[in-house]
């Protein structure tokens, strides 16, 4: 036995001891009042419900969730949670209350990592978030400002294919998710960051690992007095990461000033934005006046490239595992494909919209992977009545997207196929009107970069299928191919795909 673990055991002990304790004398309100809670399995102390998540949390909530029905209540370490698993109760929280479940909970993952919780998905609710939101959305989000990438997509998805032309010609095998997660790197490095990787930082490294540290399930987040001993080593690590990262975002921001080309407005990308308001207020004539400085910038750009990459990348990965595995979608995409762009032309992004199938065959990649499967953790802002269950202040919630997406009394028995024929005669769609499908959310905290991020996904497949046809290596058949999940911030393939490209085109 180490000497550490001769200290910690005693220690480990007297922190139980002392947790069970604090928890038997002082009861939650909740428990002694005769409020109803929805319901839930029996618990354990201290734990609550946490050994029942297992490494699949989804699937785990999934099962439990027919049991204890759609709104169903849980405790994790000394946090109330309450699990949404049906459409119906998706719009309660989302739509319908949703001015009370717009806070986000606070993690140490993101007071260490985001600067106290600062950027935009982390911060709370309120006149901060609000302004930030709104910033991003007139300067990255809007439809002029999604158009402007488009050269940009264009150049880096061009790349790529003539890159995997020279694969096919050398009948190389390539690793579609490593290609398209480099992919995705670039845009969004340019687009938020105004420059592409380099070889002075280890960007994606260092992203990758905010990823999996904020992904990581997190003893201290739930039982504070265990988070104290560390005992995952977590806290230690996000500490060193979020010093690597802040050393990186500041050189960048440093670059950024010195460079007087920076100062034209029409040179401006989303970081020269930022620093050009370093020190106003952002938005005048609100109720509380913020002025914006340097961590909060960091803060915002953290977020931002967190949020959109991990999610456009899976959300590739996903879909070009389902082509492949589906060989009849895949032939019928590149039929849209030939019909719609021609067999002597590239796929252009004014394309996009004529391709139906296309759209189909997205919609139903988030059916089956939405790749935030519990959305952003939401929070409620104070004590509520839902269909007769009592909902506590600062109660978790989280929305089994994924659960939802696979519901056979939604979409029909045939709910673990691959159909995007489902979605022929009906009218739902990505936007969060439609609670049977929302991986991107929906009200007030809903993706804000939803159609920026379905662009770049969207083009990527269609560029893809219709310049190759794509085969699994060694002749696998298609039914062989894994589609192992992982769990984490996102839910990305256990295992990369690899795929042989020949080329299509004439
Ligand atoms: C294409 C794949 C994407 C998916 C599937 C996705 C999904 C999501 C989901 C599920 C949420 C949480 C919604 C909620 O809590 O109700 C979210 C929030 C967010 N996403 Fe995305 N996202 C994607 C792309 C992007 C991109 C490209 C960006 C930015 C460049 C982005 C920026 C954000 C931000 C800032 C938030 C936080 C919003 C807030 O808290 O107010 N996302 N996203």
């Amino acid at each position: 036995m180490s000497p550490l673990t001769i200290y910690a055991t005693p220690l480990v002990l007297l922190l139980v001891f002392i947790y069970i304790a604090r928890a038997t004398l002082l009861r939650p309100k909740q428990l002694q009042n005769d409020r109803k809670l929805p319901p839930g399995p029996p618990s354990l102390p201290i734990l609550g419900h946490l050994h029942l998540l297992g490494n699949l949390p989804h699937r785990k909530l999934q099962t439990l969730a027919k049991k204890y029905g759609p709104i169903m209540s849980l405790r994790l370490g000394h946090v109330p949670a309450i699990v949404v698993s049906s459409p119906e109760a998706a719009q309660l929280f989302l739509k319908t209350h949703d001015a009370v479940f717009s806070n986000r909970p606070k993690f140490q993952a993101t007071e260490l990592m985001s600067y106290g919780s600062q950027g935009v998905a982390t911060t709370e609710y309120g006149p901060y978030w609000r302004n930030i939101r709104k910033l991003c959305t007139l300067e990255l989000f809007s439809p002029s400002k999604i158009e402007s990438y488009a050269p940009l997509r264009r150049e880096e998805v061009g790349l790529l294919v003539e890159s995997l032309k020279r694969s096919a010609v050398a009948h190389q095998v390539v690793d579609l998710s490593k290609i398209t997660s480099d992919l995705i790197e670039t845009i969004t490095f340019k687009m938020i960051l105004g420059r592409s990787k380099d070889d002075k930082f280890d960007m994606k490294g260092l992203i990758q690992e905010v990823g999996r540290l904020a992904g990581a399930f997190n003893i201290a987040d739930y039982v504070p007095l265990l988070g104290v001993i560390d005992l995952q080593g977590l806290t230690r690590a996000m500490k060193k990461t979020s010093k690597d990262m802040d050393e990186m975002l500041e050189k960048i921001m440093e670059e950024h000033e010195q460079d007087p080309s920076r100062q034209k407005e029409h040179h401006k990308n989303f970081v020269d934005k930022l620093l050009s308001l370093l020190h106003q207020t952002i938005s005048p004539h609100d109720e509380e006046i913020q002025v914006i400085d340097k961590t909060h910038i960091k803060a915002i750009m953290l977020d931002l490239i967190v949020a959109a990459f991990e999610t456009t990348a899976a959300t590739l990965d996903w879909a070009f595992s389902e082509l492949l595995k589906n060989p009849r979608v895949m032939k019928k995409l590149q039929q849209e494909l030939t019909n719609v762009v021609g067999m002597s032309k590239v796929v252009e992004e004014t394309d996009i919209p004529k391709l139906n199938y296309l759209d189909m065959v997205v919609k139903e990649t988030y059916r089956l992977h939405p790749v935030a499967p519990f959305l952003i953790a939401h929070e409620s802002m104070e004590d509520i009545t839902i269909n007769g269950y009592y909902i506590n202040k600062k109660s978790r919630i989280i929305v089994n997207a994924w659960a939802i997406g696979r519901d056979p009394k939604i979409w029909s028995e045939n709910v673990e196929e691959f159909y995007p024929e489902r979605f022929i005669n009906n009218n739902i769609d990505l936007k969060g009107h439609d609670f049977e499908l929302i991986p991107f959310g929906s009200g007030r905290r809903g993706c804000p970069g939803m159609m920026l991020g379905l662009m770049s996904v969207k083009y990527t497949i269609a560029q893809f299928v219709h310049c190759f046809n794509w085969e699994l290596p060694n002749g696998m058949n298609s039914k062989h191919l894994d589609m192992n999940e992982k769990f984490g911030l996102s839910i990305p393939r256990v295992n990369h795909l690899l795929a042989l490209p020949i080329y299509r085109l004439v």
